[in-house]
């Protein structure tokens, strides 16, 4: 198996966009990487790149150890799944299967008989070699674009958006699926999307664009709860975002005033009293208290970071329930608990507080 690596890779299209802007990344041998990010962020661009669709204006790519920068498509040795399946619609499954491992002339028939068929029980559609395109759903389309992408062992499996155009529950149906199927061959895998709750739930690691830039790459955890930047913590999921200047910065910790409030954050290196600063706290990390009894933070033991308010609205969201909290300057927060904790309830007041161990200062 094959690893994938970009070396300062630009692309201005003629005409002159600049979609991507000298990104980096070393993509390991049986790695599932995910590019996130907003539309026209430059996620395609660079994975047609990866694919040899199109040639980096500036930087190099290897896959596998090699530099295949300058190399068409057809060499690079990838397997390329669309939004739109692009299967042949006149050839039937068998055959859109097989087309690439025929197209090769490197296989006997039998051959490809058999790694037809090995491929029909991977993605779990054994007995459909005889249909065309249009009698399968597009759930089943799909698992046999990823067949047809697979069949002759690529080194590597580039998707582009390939579950957008489903429905959200087979969505999540082949978010597993593909997981698995990934998994089980263990194939270095680059994936696009827009979608941030995907790009979560499927890769070791995610790489968010922004602008033709990499803004942070990381594991999902990882990017999710210490962004570097208020972007990143605005694009991946609900972000309560603070913005002040640092008043204090002692012990790794740094007091920020808010005008309304003050919030004490884990620090991060180079920030000075006096800088303009945003902090971010994830909805899940706040907790429920009372006023009177909470009477500040146990890391602090003073009253920073307990806010008092009006919760507003609530709603359930399965296996938890989201509160907006407003306060008296007209802050609103977002909170998240778990189900069953909660039996607060719309137009109650409530104190919330977060430990600064879990709030980040991130860059703008
Ligand atoms: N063939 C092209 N010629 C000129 N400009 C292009 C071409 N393809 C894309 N672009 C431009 O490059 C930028 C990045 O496009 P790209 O398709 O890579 O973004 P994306 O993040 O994949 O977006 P989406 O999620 O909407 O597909 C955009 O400004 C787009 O308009």
């Amino acid at each position: 198996m094959s690893g994938i690596s970009l070396t300062g890779v630009s692309k201005r299209y003629p005409g002159g966009v600049l979609a991507v802007k000298g990104v980096d990344i070393d993509i390991e041998s049986g790695e599932f990487v995910t590019l996130v990010g907003p539309s026209g962020c430059g996620k395609t661009t660079t994975l047609r790149t990866i694919a040899g669709f199109e040639t980096p204006t500036d930087g190099s790519i290897r896959i596998d150890g090699e530099d295949v920068t300058d190399a068409p498509p057809y060499e690079r040795d990838t397997g390329m799944v669309f939004q739109d399946f692009a299967l042949f619609p006149h050839m039937t499954i068998h055959e859109n299967i097989a087309y690439g491992m025929e197209a090769s002339g490197e296989y006997t028939d039998e051959e490809i008989d058999a790694r037809v068929a090995e491929m029909l029980e991977l993605v779990e559609l054994p007995g459909v070699g005889d249909r065309t395109p249009d009698q399968l759903s597009g759930g089943q389309q799909q698992r046999i674009a990823l067949a047809r992408a697979l069949a002759p062992r690529p080194k590597a499996l580039l998707l582009d958006e390939p579950l957008a155009s489903l429905d959200k529950q087979l969505r999540e149906q082949m978010q597993v699926e593909l997981r698995r199927i990934q998994q089980e061959i263990g194939i270095t895998t680059v994936f696009v999307t827009h979608n941030q709750e995907e790009a979560l739930t499927m890769s070791d690691r995610l790489a968010v664009m922004n602008d033709g830039r990499f803004e942070q790459v990381g594991p999902p955890d990882q990017v999710y709860n210490d962004p570097d930047t208020r972007f990143v913590a605005d694009f991946l999921g609900t972000a309560n975002i603070f913005d002040g200047s640092v008043t204090a910065v002692d012990d790794g910790y740094a007091t920020v005033d808010c005008g309304d409030v003050t919030v004490r954050s884990k620090s991060r290196p180079g920030i000075e009293p006096g800088a303009d600063v945003s902090v971010v706290v994830r909805p899940e990390r706040f907790e429920f208290g009372t006023a009177s009894a909470d009477g500040g933070t146990r890391s602090t033991g003073s009253v920073e970071n307990v806010f008092e308010g009006e919760i507003t609205f609530k709603r359930h969201l399965g296996s938890s329930v989201e509160f907006r909290l407003e306060t008296e300057a007209g802050r609103e927060l977002v909170v998240v608990r778990r189900s069953g904790l909660n039996q607060r309830s719309s137009g109650q007041r409530a104190t919330v507080r977060v430990d600064p161990d879990d709030c980040r200062i991130v860059e703008e």
